[in-house]
């Protein structure tokens, strides 16, 4: 896609992207948890933005594998890529910009790629078994103050009386400024844990001016609360109210909460909506653990994916623990249930 989606208004990259998907879209899965299955030690501050330093050719590969997968939106290395983080570690804040323009590259370059070889024999199909190249976009991931902290602290959304609004701005502008000019087609705001920082969000993307589209992703751990107890309702209204948000959804959260998530987001908006679950397991953001689930299993979160669809949603992934596999079975179900739903709507 790249340049030719940006021509389009924010509220048109998304439209036009789905229809030019079949009416929904595939999102990758866990990138962090990927590039620890494959080995790379990311019990670090930075977290999976480590890679960009120590393994960015596995950042390459793991790309790759989503977009075999049947991805249609991969999401960058970014997300806990920090320009404060990075300097804490040593790095000029030249350098840290440059490795945040780098996660961009290398999932242009993933894209490339992964182009190239469909050019050599392996072409998708559309819905009326028309050859064509498959609709892919670049989010550069931003993930929040609390992924920053590198303790978890997306699952309890409390930064405390010292942390506000302007300081929530503060700390993510320059990033935000960064990514918006990287060449990303959309940004992903992501796990978001609370109200305040949603709000910090829309300020920045109004008062800076950015000229790419974004979609603001919350997390939640009760199927009706975000992480600091404020209901899922009120911050969809915060997202919503913000021209350049293209879609809002929930990630890192439990399959089983998803149903229930969704028919709320549809009470207050009518933008796309994204879901893209972690496997259901528990992270224990001290000894950056997962911690296995008795509740679910990879099989549950697929056989959702229908009835997630049937309620409204148009765009579906993975997060953290879910990997290549989730989302080739996720675009198997869904390829296999065209035309759209009659609940589908497109914006
Ligand atoms: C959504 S959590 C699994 C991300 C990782 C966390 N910020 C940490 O650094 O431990
Ligand atoms: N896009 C990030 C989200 C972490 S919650 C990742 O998959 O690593
Ligand atoms: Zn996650």
């Amino acid at each position: 896609m790249g340049s030719s989606v940006k021509e389009g208004t924010s509220s048109s990259l998304m439209t036009e992207f789905l229809e030019k998907c079949g009416g929904y879209a595939v999102v990758d899965g866990g990138f962090a948890t990927e590039l620890e299955r494959h080995g790379a030690d990311i019990k670090d501050p930075l977290w999976s933005a480590k890679c960009l330093i120590t393994s960015p050719h596995l950042v390459t590969k793991v790309h790759l594998d989503y977009l075999e997968s049947g991805a249609n939106i991969i999401i960058t290395a970014s997300y806990q890529a920090t320009i404060q983080g990075f300097v804490s570690k040593g790095l000029s804040v030249g350098e840290a910009e440059s490795l945040l323009r780098r996660s961009v590259e290398l999932s242009c370059e993933a894209r490339e790629i992964f182009y190239n070889r469909c050019n050599k024999g392996s072409w998708d199909f559309d819905h009326a078994g028309k050859a064509s190249q498959r609709p892919v976009l670049v989010a550069a991931s931003v993930g929040s103050y609390g992924a920053y902290l590198a303790d978890g602290s997306e699952y309890s959304g409390v930064y405390g009386d010292y942390v506000s609004k302007e300081s929530l701005k503060d700390f993510h502008r320059r990033r935000v400024q960064i990514l918006a000019k990287s060449g990303a087609d959309l940004i992903a705001f992501e796990t978001i844990p609370n109200k305040l920082e949603a709000e910090a969000y829309v300020d920045l993307l109004e008062e800076e001016g950015i000229d790419i589209p974004a979609w603001f992703s919350f997390i939640s751990k009760d199927g009706v609360t975000v992480p600091s107890g404020e209901s899922i309702i009120e911050c969809v209204e915060v997202a919503d109210s913000c021209k350049k948000v293209v879609a809002i959804g929930i990630n890192c959260t439990a399959p089983r909460y998803i149903h229930d998530l969704i028919i709320s987001l549809c009470q207050v908006t009518h933008k796309p909506i994204i879901v893209y679950p972690n496997s259901g397991e528990v992270y224990d953001g001290l000894n950056k653990k997962w911690i296995k689930s008795e509740e679910e299993s990879e099989e549950d979160f697929v056989s959702y994916v229908s009835r997630w669809r049937e309620e409204g949603a148009s765009l579906f992934g993975g997060c953290c623990r879910t990997t290549p596999n989730t989302i080739r079975a996720i675009a198997k179900v869904l390829s296999c249930q065209s035309p759209a739903p009659s609940k589908l709507k497109f914006w």
